[in-house]
């Protein structure tokens, strides 16, 4: 069990958490999710021992970080946002040089380095420059050098901004597999689907406060208002509204009702009787963007 407790973080005048306490249980993924400057990489900086100086404490099965920092810090593989490379020596010698720093040398190096290289799909540029690699080729080799010393808590600060689908697919199937084996994985993201597909409980932060925490599907039932979507030219809100709430959505609208089966039925009547033809109609399943959106009245994504 990881427990953060009281969590709280001041940088001069902006203060970047605001007493943030949870768990998160052994070989489990964990999602921290929240728009830019949420607070996500500061409590990432924090959980992986970078940032010291904060208040509160965080528990890490039988040790404390204000006590037992550095048994912590071995236990941890920590992948910050920023992509941290030589670039002009090739992704073996960067394995080598991170690996020293775990402590890893001879035999041991070797055998990790290309256990690793075949984990992060590598295998075959082991011996090219990193300056020759990609974004999503780089940011594999970034997450490969956290694993080398085999931690048991892998921290990832938004692993995935701007890279191509391929790596990020990659760096999905890498998290699957460290997951099997057994570790916990901390992921920061700010999109949506992605924490949604991999995560099985996830914390949900703005201007450094966490606004919401629990398992996915708990949260998913717990927000969940049963309703239609429906769009179309020819779709309007006047008419929506003798079948329940309105609210836009996208290029359509979400009919709230507590009865989403009967008011489809309805609602495919009327159509047909007023010669209506709906684009899309179709039941709406709650997603964790519309959850976030309802407790902060903020949008995720950047656009
Ligand atoms: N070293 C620093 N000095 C001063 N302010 C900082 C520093 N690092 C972060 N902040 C501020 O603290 C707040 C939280 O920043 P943080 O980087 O933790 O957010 P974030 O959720 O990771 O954002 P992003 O998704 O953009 O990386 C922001 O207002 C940011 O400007």
């Amino acid at each position: 069990m990881i427990s953060i407790e009281n969590i709280s973080k001041q940088y001069e005048a902006i203060k970047a958490l605001n007493h943030i306490s949870f768990k998160i249980d052994e070989g489990t993924c964990f999602g921290l999710v929240g728009p830019n400057g949420a607070g996500k990489s500061t409590l990432m900086k924090i959980l992986s021992g970078i940032l010291l100086d904060f208040n509160g404490d965080i528990h890490v099965k039988d040790w404390k970080v204000s006590t037992d920092r550095i048994k912590i810090k071995q236990q941890i593989g920590y992948i910050p946002q920023e992509i941290c490379l030589e670039e002009t020596l090739t992704a073996q010698d960067n394995l080598i040089l991170f690996g020293n720093l775990y402590g890893l040398k001879g035999k041991e190096l070797q055998i990790r380095m290309e256990e690793v290289l075949q984990q992060i799909g590598l295998k075959d540029r082991a011996k090219d420059k990193v300056i020759t690699f990609s974004g999503g080729m780089k940011r594999r080799l970034n997450i490969g050098c956290a694993l080398l010393h085999k931690p048991s808590i892998v921290i990832m600060d938004e692993p995935t901004v701007g890279i191509d689908p391929q790596s990020r697919n990659s760096i999905f199937s890498i998290i699957h597999q460290l997951k099997a084996e057994g570790s916990t994985i901390i992921y920061s993201s700010h999109y949506m689907e992605e924490v949604e597909q991999l995560c099985d409980s996830i914390g949900l932060i703005d201007k450094g406060k966490l606004m919401e925490f629990g398992r996915m599907e708990e949260l998913l039932e717990k927000y969940a208002k049963p309703s239609l979507f429906i769009s179309g030219e020819s779709i309007e809100t006047e008419m929506l509204q003798r079948f329940g709430e309105v609210e836009s959505k996208g290029h359509g609208y979400l009919l709230n009702s507590e009865q989403p089966l009967l008011t489809l039925e309805n609602l495919v009547t009327h159509c047909r009787e007023h010669s209506l033809e709906p684009r899309r109609l179709e039941l709406y399943h709650p997603r964790l963007e519309d959850i976030f959106f309802n407790l902060t009245g903020t949008q995720l994504r950047d656009s």
